[in-house]
């Protein structure tokens, strides 16, 4: 069975929540040609593992991969096409890279913002959810908190449908 998927989709959750899971169902069950656009970076050998294991997971299942750090936005708009689902993992991973090189986060996020209602393909942005606990005695930590906190805002404005994912269950926030 397929489901359309009405505009832009966001997928919050903590670690191993089981949101990139829920979100990679909502694209394959769309029906349309399937495209990932992966924000993480390999930075050790446990992150090139977990990689190589989300990349051997999905082979063959008819998806294509992006990899794209920092530049979100112009990916986004590189491979924009009607008829067509992209799945971004993770905005958490994007805000990271962002902060590690110094980008101007409030003039990335207002890019996104003003991309969304522009975007033909379907999009699905996969997200942590970091503002639950208590607050980080390091001051990059908040910072980085603090971004999440205001990007899933901006997205879940303009998104058509929100979930929050736990113990492997959906919960429908919007939509
Ligand atoms: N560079 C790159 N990164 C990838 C690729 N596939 C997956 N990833 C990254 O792997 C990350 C997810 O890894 P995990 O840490 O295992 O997942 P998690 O978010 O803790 O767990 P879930 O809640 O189940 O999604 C995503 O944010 C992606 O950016 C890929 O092909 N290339």
């Amino acid at each position: 069975m397929t489901v359309s998927i009405a505009g832009p989709v966001l997928v919050l959750g903590g670690a191993r929540s089981g949101k990139s899971a829920f979100a990679e169902k909502l694209v394959e069950n769309s029906g349309l040609p399937m495209h990932y656009l992966a924000t993480g970076r390999a930075f050790d050998d446990e992150m090139r593992e977990r990689i190589a294991h989300h990349r051997a997971a999905r082979s063959g299942r008819g998806w294509t991969t992006h990899e794209e750090p920092l530049d979100l936005v112009g990916q986004l708009r590189r491979i924009d096409a009607p008829d067509r689902a992209v799945l971004v993992d993770c905005l958490t991973l994007w805000v990271t890279n962002l902060m590690m090189e110094g980008r101007d986060i409030a003039a990335e996020f207002s890019a996104l913002a003003a991309f969304l209602p522009e975007a033909r393909s379907r999009l699905v942005f996969v997200s942590n959810e970091v503002g639950l606990g208590i607050v980080p005695e390091n001051r990059m930590a908040r910072h980085f908190r603090d971004h999440a906190g205001r990007l899933h805002q901006v997205v879940a404005e303009k998104s058509a449908e929100v979930y929050f994912v736990a113990a492997g269950l959906p919960l429908k926030m919007k939509g």
